[in-house]
C-alpha cells in the first residue's frame, strides 16, 4: 500500500490537471455563451445535457463510478449556466 503522502501527491497532480481542464472547458464555454447570444438562444439546453451525460456513461468502464461522475457534471453544467448569466449580466 502506498503511503498517505505519496497518495496525496498523486492527488495534487491530478487536481492540477484537472483544474486546467476545467479552466479551458469554462473558456469554451464562454465561446458557446457568445454564439447562443448572437443567436438569440438560452443557456439552458437540456437536450444537450442529456447528451453530455450519456457520453460521460460512454467514456466509463466503471458502473461503479457512474453515478458520481454523472453527478460531477451535472454540477459542472450548472456552474456553467451561473457562469453563462453572469456573464450575461457583464
Ligand atoms: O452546449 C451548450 O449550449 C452550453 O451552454 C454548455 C453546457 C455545458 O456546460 O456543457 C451548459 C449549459 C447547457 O445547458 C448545455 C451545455
Amino acid at each position: 500500500m502506498e503511503d498517505l503522502s505519496t497518495s496525496r501527491k498523486k492527488i495534487n497532480e491530478l487536481d492540477q490537471q484537472l483544474v486546467k481542464l476545467l479552466e479551458e472547458r469554462f473558456n469554451v464555454v464562454t465561446e458557446v455563451n457568445d454564439y447562443k447570444r448572437q443567436h438569440d438562444l438560452p443557456i439552458l439546453d437540456a437536450k444537450r445535457e442529456q447528451q453530455v451525460l450519456a457520453k460521460v456513461a460512454g467514456l466509463t468502464n466503471r458502473s461503479d463510478l457512474l453515478p458520481y461522475l454523472q453527478e460531477i457534471y451535472q454540477e459542472i453544467m450548472q456552474r456553467s449556466r451561473e457562469y453563462q448569466k453572469r456573464q450575461r449580466k457583464d
